[in-house]
């Protein structure tokens, strides 16, 4: 059996020292109900992973390294809401990843348990000092950190490394500090990724993540208009996280059977057909026919195509879809090749 990163909610923040925790399902992810006991002792990084990019990856290596060295469970641990959702609801960053595919994607790196931690007015209230006693010390008695350079916590964000470093040293606490992953031009961030995707550039995006962007979403019926003109799209609908601006792009569908197919992606308008400039998520899943109403389709992003554009004739659009199957065949090739 591969390792499997379980997911643990701690929905009550711990009180004054000493005072127990207490732990929680939030039965629509499918978490278990956890004794707090077993994510004690061992090897800490806090963070949101959001996306699980490259410098994440190399991070979470290091944590599993920690925690073989020093024995105990590696722990990687977010707060949910982000912060910033809390501290500015009015714009908070669109969802890389959702918490369950932030897990499946920390499994193969080893790591044991994903501490979602619930985010509240009291918790963000929290001194840096108070912070690392109430939760690092008391309530998960670490054995030891790993953390990147701009690493800061507790109210207004006021610990950085400095602090925790001598907070760390006075509870004889290991403590690593990972040099910051980039792509050779600047560090790699869930920020930039976000901004990649808002320019359509899911190929830069893809690059720091260490594989494509995915969106998940439900299948609806469309206007079922797709077959006559000889290219069905499922249209999915409820995805949480965030996608490209709209545009054509390559990239592939996984199936709720665990089947992979390449599929050229419409995000955005209809406007050949329609004046209306509603938002539409379409995949023609390539070398596949069959129903997919109802099914769960995951999409990686590879590659951006090109605009959406309002073609002079059906006969037009239809040629064009023909160039753009060619071209998602061979960006999906490139990529299974790389
Ligand atoms: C790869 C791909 C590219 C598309 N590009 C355009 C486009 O540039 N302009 C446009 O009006 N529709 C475009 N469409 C959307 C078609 O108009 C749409 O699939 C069709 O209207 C069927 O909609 P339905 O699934 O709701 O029946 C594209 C669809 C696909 C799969
Ligand atoms: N290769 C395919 N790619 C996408 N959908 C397909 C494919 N083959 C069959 N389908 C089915 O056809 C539906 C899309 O056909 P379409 O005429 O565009 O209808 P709708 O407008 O309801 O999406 C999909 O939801 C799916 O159930």
């Amino acid at each position: 059996m591969p390792p499997v990163t379980e997911i643990v909610y701690l929905d009550e923040f711990p009180g004054p020292a000493g005072t127990p925790s207490r732990t929680s399902p939030r039965g629509d992810t499918g978490a278990r109900q956890s004794d707090l006991d077993r994510l004690q002792r061992g090897v800490l990084s806090i963070g949101n992973f959001d996306g699980v990019h490259l410098g994440h990856q190399s991070l979470l290596r290091r944590l599993r390294s920690m925690a073989d060295e020093l024995g105990g469970p590696s722990v990687a641990i977010v707060f949910d809401p982000h912060p910033a959702e809390i501290l500015r609801p009015e714009n908070p960053p669109p969802r890389l990843t959702t918490l369950p595919r932030r897990a499946e994607l920390m499994s193969p790196l080893g790591i044991d348990f994903l501490l979602v931690c619930r985010t509240t007015q009291a918790l963000l209230n929290l001194s840096p000092d108070d912070f690392f006693d109430r939760f690092i010390v008391s309530t998960l008695t670490a054995r030891g950190m790993v953390e990147g350079p701009n690493f800061c916590f507790g109210k207004d964000r006021r610990g950085d490394i400095a602090m925790l470093r001598q907070r760390c040293d006075e509870q004889q606490m290991h403590l690593q500090i990972v040099t910051a992953a980039d792509d050779g031009a600047e560090m790699i961030s869930s920020s930039r990724i976000r901004q990649c995707l808002s320019q359509s550039d899911v190929a830069s995006a893809a690059a720091m993540l260490g594989r494509p962007h995915r969106v998940s979403g439900i299948v609806v019926t469309g206007d079922q208009r797709g077959r006559k003109i000889g290219f069905p799209t499922a249209n999915l609908d409820q995805w949480s996280t965030m996608p490209p601006s709209p545009g054509v792009y390559s990239g592939c569908v996984e199936l709720e059977s665990g089947a992979r197919h390449p599929a050229a992606i419409h995000l955005g308008p209809n406007p050949t057909f329609e004046t209306e400039m509603k938002l539409k998520f379409e995949i023609h899943v390539l070398d596949y026919s069959g129903s997919l109403y109802d099914q769960i389709l995951a999409v990686d992003f590879i590659d951006h195509i090109r605009a959406v554009h309002s073609f002079a004739s059906v006969d037009d659009l239809t040629a064009q879809l023909k160039r753009d199957v060619a071209t998602t065949r061979r960006h999906y090739l490139n990529w299974m090749n790389r």
